[in-house]
């Protein structure tokens, strides 16, 4: 008897983008984007301000259409299956969505009530969300009484609630500080081990990716501009110029593959680079 040979189907993206084109007015945001984040894996999208991230995942959430290339989740085509693709979606935007007035816990029965979680499952559903972003102590607490990193893993709460098979986060660590970016990272991690979901994120924490991405895209101008393993890029790019792979960082490998683009000379609007972006935010926070 011979052994059968055929490979297992491959299982659908959870993310698929091809050729995905959107313009506001003369700006092209994004700019011919070909993207897949497989199932199971926690993808990054990188960019600084202006590169297009916030405009491809609305995309990919259905919030914007599609006017050109084709965007799919989990094979599901998002101009066409709406609704279907937001049942699948967990999303916490850049803006914050928490309400200051209620308790944690009623944030995020408000998404469960908003979701459709069905009635009999909801408390336990709440507990569990409030429980896996470590909150379920504070969870009778106001939420305006919450520092800046109980609130976005508030509102990673109010993401998972509905049981999301795709988690989308935008910039889920801006304006937090060291600690508190770790614990957001540390609920992500945990949440992707315990449910097998695929998460993309974006952000333009290079080093953040870095390490707690499997795979990430560079963007510049609404362009992916490198795309792979973060170990492999920085890898290529220290064999590019023969240097020692544990002095080429992320950053490195943007500037490289952006050239001089980066720093906005070309495009005063956009103004800057990763460290004038930190340094601008920074000063914002103080
Ligand atoms: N509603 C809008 N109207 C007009 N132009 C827009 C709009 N939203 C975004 N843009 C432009 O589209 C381009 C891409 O913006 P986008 O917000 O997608 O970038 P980003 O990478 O998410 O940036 P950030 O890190 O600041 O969120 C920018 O040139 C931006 O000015």
């Amino acid at each position: 008897m011979t052994a059968d040979t055929t490979p297992a189907p491959k299982a659908e993206a959870a993310v698929r983008c091809t050729g995905l084109t959107y313009s506001f007015g003369a700006t092209r945001a994004v700019d011919g984007l070909d993207l897949t984040v497989e199932q199971g894996e926690v993808f990054g999208l990188l960019g600084p301000n202006g590169a297009g991230k916030t405009t491809a995942i609305r995309a990919i959430t259905t919030l914007l259409p599609v006017p050109a290339g084709m965007v799919s989740v989990f094979g599901l085509d998002c101009a066409r299956k709406k609704m279907q693709v937001r049942r699948l979606l967990g999303y916490v935007p850049q803006q914050l969505s928490a309400d200051s007035g209620l308790t944690g816990r009623e944030n995020v029965e408000l998404f469960a009530r908003v979701f459709d979680v069905p009635r009999a499952e909801r408390r336990a559903r709440v507990d569990e969300a409030l429980a896996a972003v470590d909150l379920s102590e504070a969870a009778g607490r106001l939420a305006g009484t919450y520092s800046g990193g109980m609130v976005r893993r508030l509102e990673l709460a109010q993401a998972l609630v509905s049981a999301p098979r795709l988690l989308i986060l935008d910039e889920p660590t801006i304006g937090l500080d060291p600690l508190a970016r770790a614990g957001v990272w540390d609920c992500i991690a945990q949440v992707r081990a315990a449910t097998g979901m695929s998460v993309l994120v974006t952000t333009h924490y290079m080093d953040e990716a870095d390490e707690h991405c499997a795979r990430v895209a560079l963007m510049h101008r609404g362009r992916i501009r490198a795309m792979g393993a973060p170990g492999d890029l920085r890898a290529e790019l220290a064999a590019q110029l023969d240097a020692d792979p544990a002095r080429v960082s992320l950053e490195d490998v943007f500037r490289h593959h952006a050239g001089a683009g980066l720093t906005g000379a070309d495009r005063p609007d956009e103004g800057g680079d990763f460290r004038d972006v930190r340094r601008s935010r920074a000063a914002a926070r103080r």
